[in-house]
């Protein structure tokens, strides 16, 4: 167990920080907690199979979330709501063994804490022990503290998640959250009911900067923003869309770093060409 050097405020591995640190000593919520302090920015993405979480994971990425949105970008469903526990579960342990030194968050599907702190407690504790998550993540402010609070008790690290959550989007809508004077009162009483019931981090989805901003502010815990501006204390996307991957229309908010649609498709084209024409395979590719 690596010691931490309260007085640096540093881990002591030599590790300078959550992004660009070294080791592969597995990053916690504590680390997560002391990059606020030292006000460091940080990186998230999803991810939802061992091979790309390989790759986020050795290019340095501290928390990697095993998304719901795995529904709509993995599993081909058009929205988060038709997630199991049981698909969480699997790509979750997949996340899992792909990695060495990333946080992984599983995302609590719909369904799955609703009911309550206990059925809550249940559904996270199979993301802990069947696939080895080191924390979770769940929707919901206000509404949700008590699922909070108790899997905290637990033990199991919660993210919390507030602004637009899309497993509510039969009710809500893809819309901006937190427009207006009331509703962003609304947004800060839900902030502030996640971090009270011991949330170590809080999503912001689809939130105006501003807002974003000032929660960022006022919150000890750290934000991670998604369409939420510059201000959070965190990024994160969801990786089929940075990477130019998703089929179909991607959110405003999203900034595509690579086409790997094009990428993938122009090599899988010119594969099809030469097993047509010939050209593969060669004498190098073959035994006698
Ligand atoms: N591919 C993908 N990317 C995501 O970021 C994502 C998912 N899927 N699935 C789960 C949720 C759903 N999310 C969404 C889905 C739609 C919008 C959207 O249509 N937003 C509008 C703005 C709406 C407004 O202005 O009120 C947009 O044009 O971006 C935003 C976030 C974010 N998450
Ligand atoms: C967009 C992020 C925050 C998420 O919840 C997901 O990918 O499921
Ligand atoms: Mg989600």
């Amino acid at each position: 167990m690596t010691q931490l050097s309260a007085a640096q405020n540093k881990p002591s591995d030599g590790s300078k920080a959550l992004y660009g640190g070294k080791g592969t000593r597995r990053i916690t919520v504590r680390d997560i907690a002391l990059a606020k302090e030292r006000g460091e920015k940080w990186p998230m993405l999803t991810a939802y199979d061992a091979m790309t979480a390989s790759v986020f994971d050795e290019a340095g990425i501290p928390v990697i979330l095993v998304g719901d949105s795995a529904g709509n970008c993995h599993l081909g469903y058009d929205t988060t709501v038709p997630v199991t526990l049981d698909e969480m579960s699997m790509l979750s342990a997949a996340v899992v063994r792909g990695t060495q030194r990333a946080l992984i968050v599983g995302d609590l599907p719909f369904g799955s804490y609703q009911e309550g702190p206990v059925q809550a407690l249940r559904s996270a504790t199979r993301l802990v022990k069947e696939a080895g998550v080191g924390a979770v993540k769940l929707e919901g402010g206000e509404r949700s503290h008590e699922q909070i609070r108790l899997l905290v008790e637990s033990g199991i690290p919660v993210m919390a998640h507030i602004g637009l959550t899309p497993q509510s989007v039969h009710a809500m809508g893809y819309r901006v959250q937190g427009r207006g004077e009331e509703a962003a009162q609304q947004l800060l009483r839900d902030a502030k009911a996640v971090q009270d019931a011991g949330a170590f981090a809080v999503v912001l989805e689809l939130v105006p900067a501003e807002l974003a901003a000032e929660v960022t502010r006022v919150l000890h815990i750290p934000t991670v923003g998604i369409g939420a501006g510059p201000e959070t204390d965190a990024q994160v996307l969801v990786w089929t869309d940075m990477l130019g991957l998703t089929s179909g229309r991607v959110p405003k908010f999203v900034k595509k770093y690579a086409d790997l649609r094009e990428v993938m498709g122009d090599a899988v084209k010119a594969f099809a060409e030469d097993v047509v024409g010939g050209g593969f395979p060669r004498e190098e590719h073959s035994v006698h």
